[in-house]
C-alpha cells in the first residue's frame, strides 16, 4: 500500500572517481611515465565522469553532482582554478597547451627538481589526503580556470543536467596555510573578500551556462575553528547570495555537527538550501529544532552513511526523514558525505562471507538506498519490503572477551625505570618498508591468481629479504628491517590474518593522487589464530648479526584504515586488536627479536575534530597501544612511528604511549617537534624524520647533517635516532640506496664532530 506524500528529491554528495578498475590510477601513472599523451589521459577522464553520471541516473538519483572528478585532488583543482599557485611553480603561461597545463598541475602535487610539492595532509578525519594551498598577503585570487563550467557543459552535452560542486570559500581558506613569506600571525582567511570576488564570477558564469543550482561544501563547519567563524560564514554567503543571475545555492557540511549558530546564520542568509550530515551529527535534529526549523530554506538530509559500508537501517532513516519533513518546506534525501570514501560496488566482490555480504552497501548500493528512502517518503514505495537490514553478523568470541575482562591495570605498565640497551648515539634505522617493486607486486598477483605455488611465492619474498638485508648492511644502518615485502598493505596484511576482519578483492578507495587502499571490514570480535609476522622477521634476523626490528600495525591505525563495526564503542574494538598484537609481539620476542615497532600512523588522524571529544579518544587510543606493548620485557626496545607533522595536539599522548623510541615526520616542518620535546624534557628516544620520502628527490648529506645538528641541540645525541620520515614502499631502489647512504654519512659526521 502506498499513500501519496510530499515531493522529496534525492541526491548524493559525490561518487568514487577512480573508476571500477582503478582506470584513473593507471591513466595518470602512464601519463607521468611519458607512455601516454595528455589527450589520452583526458579521454579516460571524460569516460570516467560519464560513467559516474550514468550510474547515478540508473540508480534513480535526482540531483547528480558534477565537478567532483579530479585528476589528483579537488582542493588542488580549486587552487589552480583561482591562480593560487606558489611562485616556485610559476611557468610561462602556456594558454591552450593542454600538456603543459597538466604537467604544471601534477608538478604542484608531485614536485619538480628544485620545487618541492605542496604539502599533503589528511582531509579531516579521513584517510584521503588533500594538497595544502600556500597563501600570503600578496596573493591575488582570480578566476583563471573553468573546470566546473567545462564539466557542467560536458555533462549537459551527454544529457545530464548536473549540480556543480565547489569547495566552499571558508573551507578552502581555512585548510590553506600561510606561505613562507607571510608575516607571523597572518592567516589565509584574510583573503576572503578577494576570493569571494573570484567565486562570485564563477557562480555567475555557471548560471550563464545553465546551472540551476550550485553546491558549496563547507565541512570546516564541523571543526571548532569553523564553528567559531560564523561571522565570516554569514558574510560569505550574503555576498554570494546577493549576486544577480546566480544559480540557487546549497551550502553543505559533513563529518560532524555544525551547531545551531551556524545553522541560524545559514537560515537567515540568502542561500536556498543547507546540507547536514545526520549520520555523524547526533545534534543535528535538535539544532534544527533550536532554530525553529528551516522553513523556506531547503534541507539536504545526509542519512545514508558515506563513510562506512553498512547497509542503512531503512525504517530508522525513514523515521528521521519523517521528523525532518516538519522542519523544512523542501526536503532532499542524501548521503552524509561523498561516497568517494567507500568502494564502488559490492557486486564486484566474489568471496565475502554471505552473512556479512547481506549487511553491506558500497557506493552503488548506497545510491539506491537514497532513492528508496526518497520514494518511501513521497509515498511511491511501500515500507514493507524495504525492511531493516539484516543485522551485521555479530561474531562474538567469548575467549577474547574473557581475556580482556581479566586484564589487570598492571598489565598496561612497563617498568618506568627500565633501561633498554643503547644503540646510539644517533642510531640509524628506517621506518619498515622498502620499495614494493613491480616484480614483487606481479609475483603476489600471480600467486593470488593461483599461477604459482605458496613455496614459489615465499621464495620470491626470501630473495627480497636477502636483498634488503644485504643493502642495509652495505649502507651501514644500525637497526635493520626485513622490508615488509610480504605485505600488500600494512593494514590489509594483518586484517587478512585476523579473525573478525574481512578483506575485499576490489574495494579500492582513493588515499591520495593515484594511490589507493582496500580498507578491510572489521565486523566481529578480533583474534589471532596464528603468528602473522614471526616467520619473515626471524628469517631476516637469521641473515644478519645486526638487530632486526619487528614491524606491527597498531590498534588505532588498524581501526582508522578499516571499516569498523558500529555496535560497540571503538575503544572496545581497539582493545581486541591490541590483544592480538600483544600476542604477536610476545611471539616475536620469544623468537629473539629485540626491537619491536608498533606503527600508530593514524593516531592523529582519528583525533576528533572537536576539542570536547579528544580527551576520551586519547585515553582509549593510548590504552590500546599500551595493551599491545606492555607485555614485552624491559630489555626489548619498543618503537612506534607516526606520520604527520601537526604534532601539537597529541604531544602529551605520544609521551603517554611510553614507547622507547618514537619516529615521526619532521622533515617538512623543519624539526619543530624536537624543540617542543626538548622543552618538555621528553626522556625517551626520538627519531625526527630527516628527509621527506613522499618525493623522489635524494637529500644531500649536508642538509641531513644540518637537520641532525639542530636535533642534537634540542634533545642531545644519546636519545636521538636517525631515520627517514616514513616507510619507503612507494619509492624506487635507486633513490632509496642513495638517500640512505647520505643519511648514514650525515649521522657519522655529526657523531665524529661530537667525538663519538
Ligand atoms: N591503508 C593505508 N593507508 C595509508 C597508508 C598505507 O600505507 N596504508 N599510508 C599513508 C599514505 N597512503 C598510502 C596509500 C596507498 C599506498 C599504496 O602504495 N597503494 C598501492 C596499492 C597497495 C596494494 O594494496 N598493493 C597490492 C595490490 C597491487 C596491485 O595493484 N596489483 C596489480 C597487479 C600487480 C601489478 O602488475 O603491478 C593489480 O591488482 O592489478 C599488492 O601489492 O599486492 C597503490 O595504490 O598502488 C601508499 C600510501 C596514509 N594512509
Ligand atoms: C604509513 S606509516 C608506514 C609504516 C610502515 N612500517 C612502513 O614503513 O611502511
Ligand atoms: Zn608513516
Amino acid at each position: 500500500m502506498t499513500t501519496p506524500g510530499p515531493t522529496v528529491r534525492t541526491a548524493v554528495h559525490g561518487y568514487p572517481r577512480i573508476g571500477p578498475d582503478r582506470e584513473l590510477k593507471r591513466a595518470c601513472e602512464s601519463y607521468w611515465k611519458g607512455e601516454t599523451t595528455a589527450a589520452e589521459l583526458d579521454e579516460v577522464s571524460a569516460r570516467l565522469r560519464k560513467d559516474v553520471y550514468a550510474r547515478l541516473r540508473a540508480a534513480g538519483v535526482d540531483d547528480i553532482p558534477s565537478n567532483t572528478f579530479s585528476h589528483y585532488d579537488h582542493v588542488l583543482d580549486t587552487a589552480v582554478m583561482f591562480d593560487l599557485v606558489p611562485a616556485r611553480f610559476a611557468s610561462p603561461a602556456a594558454a591552450g597547451d593542454r600538456d603543459e597545463e597538466l604537467r604544471r598541475y601534477f608538478a604542484l602535487a608531485r614536485g619538480l627538481q628544485g620545487a618541492p610539492p605542496l604539502e599533503m595532509t589528511k582531509w579531516f578525519d579521513t584517510n584521503y589526503h588533500y594538497l595544502v594551498p600556500e597563501l600570503a598577503p600578496g596573493t591575488r585570487p582570480r578566476l583563471v580556470g573553468d573546470k566546473p563550467v567545462a564539466e557542467f557543459l560536458e555533462a549537459a552535452e551527454a544529457g545530464y543536467r548536473t549540480r556543480p560542486v565547489l569547495v566552499g570559500p571558508l573551507t578552502f581558506l581555512m585548510l590553506s596555510k600561510p606561505a613562507d613569506e607571510a608575516p607571523p600571525g597572518w592567516e589565509p582567511v584574510e583573503l576572503l573578500d578577494q576570493l569571494l570576488d573570484a567565486y562570485g564570477q564563477l557562480l555567475v558564469r555557471l548560471g550563464e551556462v545553465g546551472a540551476e543550482q550550485v553546491r558549496f561544501d563547507e565541512p570546516i563547519l564541523a571543526t571548532d575553528a569553523g564553528r567559531r567563524a560564523t561571522d565570516r560564514l554569514g558574510h560569505a554567503y550574503r555576498t554570494l547570495g546577493a549576486l544577480t543571475g546566480r544559480p540557487r545555492i546549497l551550502v553543505s557540511s559533513y563529518f560532524g555537527s555544525i551547531g545551531a549558530e551556524a545553522l541560524r546564520v545559514l537560515k537567515e542568509s540568502p542561500v536556498e538550501a543547507v546540507g547536514l550530515d545526520l549520520v555523524t551529527d547526533a545534534e543535528g535534529i535538535a539544532d534544527l529544532a533550536a532554530v525553529s526549523g528551516l522553513g523556506g530554506t531547503g534541507l539536504v538530509a545526509g542519512v545514508v552513511d558515506g563513510r562506512n559500508v553498512w547497509r542503512t537501517d531503512v525504517p530508522a532513516a525513514s523515521a528521521t526523514l519523517g521528523t525532518l519533513l516538519a522542519l523544512t518546506d523542501e526536503l532532499t534525501v542524501s548521503t552524509s558525505c561523498s561516497l568517494m570514501h567507500v568502494p564502488l560496488d559490492l557486486d564486484a566482490e566474489t568471496s565475502l562471507p554471505p552473512e556479512l555480504r547481506g549487511a553491506l552497501a558500497f557506493a552503488e548500493q548506497k545510491a539506491r538506498e537514497v532513492v528508496l528512502l526518497g520514494r518511501m517518503l513521497s509515498g511511491q514505495a511501500a515500507e514493507e519490503g524495504a525492511g531493516s537490514p539484516p543485522p551485521a553478523p555479530s561474531f562474538t568470541d567469548a575467549r577474547v572477551r574473557a581475556r580482556l575482562d581479566a586484564l589487570r591495570p598492571e598489565a598496561l605498565e612497563r617498568p618506568a625505570d627500565r633501561d633498554v640497551p643503547a644503540v646510539g648515539p644517533l642510531a640509524t634505522t628506517t621506518i619498515g618498508s622498502f620499495p614494493q617493486t613491480s616484480e614483487l607486486r606481479r609475483a603476489r598477483a600471480a600467486h593470488r591468481r593461483g599461477e604459482t605455488t605458496r613455496e614459489e611465492y615465499d621464495e620470491v619474498l626470501r630473495r627480497e629479504i636477502d636483498r634488503v638485508i644485504a643493502l642495509q648492511e652495505d649502507i651501514g644502518l644500525d637497526v635493520l628491517v626485513h622490508g615488509e615485502p610480504e605485505r600488500n598493505d600494512m593494514v590489509q596484511y594483518f586484517a587478512e590474518q585476523l579473525e573478525g576482519f574481512a578483506t575485499t578483492e576490489n574495494g579500492w578507495v582513493q588515499s591520495y593522487g593515484s594511490r589507493c587502499v582496500r580498507p578491510p571490514i572489521l565486523f566481529g570480535d578480533v583474534s589471532r589464530p596464528r603468528a602473522m609476522t614471526v616467520e619473515w622477521t626471524s628469517y631476516a634476523q637469521s641473515r644478519t648479526d645486526k638487530p632486526v626490528k619487528g614491524m606491527l600495525t597498531g590498534p588505532v591505525t588498524m581501526l582508522a584504515w578499516s571499516f569498523v563495526r558500529t555496535d560497540q564503542p571503538l575503544g572496545d574494538t581497539a582493545r581486541q586488536v591490541a590483544l592480538a598484537l600483544r600476542d604477536e609481539a610476545a611471539d616475536l620476542e620469544r623468537a629473539g627479536i629485540r626491537h619491536i615497532q608498533v606503527d600508530e600512523a593514524a593516531l592523529r588522524e582519528l583525533l576528533p575534530l572537536r576539542e570536547e571529544h579528544r580527551a576520551r579518544y586519547l585515553e582509549w587510543a593510548v590504552g590500546a597501544f599500551r595493551l599491545a606493548t606492555s607485555g614485552l620485557s624491559p630489555s626489548t626496545t619498543v618503537h612506534t612511528h607516526m606520520c604527520y607533522s601537526e604534532f601539537g595536539a597529541v604531544v602529551g599522548a605520544v609521551e603517554a604511549l611510553d614507547a622507547d623510541v618514537t619516529s615521526i615526520e619532521a622533515a617538512r616542518s623543519r624539526m619543530e617537534l624536537v624543540e617542543e620535546l626538548g622543552r618538555r624534557g621528553y626522556k625517551r628516544g626520538i627519531g625526527p624524520g630527516v628527509y621527506d620520502i613522499h618525493s623522489p628527490r635524494v637529500p644531500s648529506v649536508e642538509e641531513i647533517e644540518a637537520a641532525l645538528r639542530l636535533a642534537v641541540r634540542h634533545v642531545g645525541p644519546e636519545r636521538l635516532w636517525v631515520n627517514p620520515d616514513c616507510g619507503l614502499k612507494t619509492r624506487g631502489y635507486e633513490e632509496v640506496g642513495q638517500a640512505l647512504r647520505n643519511m648514514v654519512e650525515a649521522a657519522r659526521r655529526v657523531r665524529a664532530a661530537l667525538g663519538r
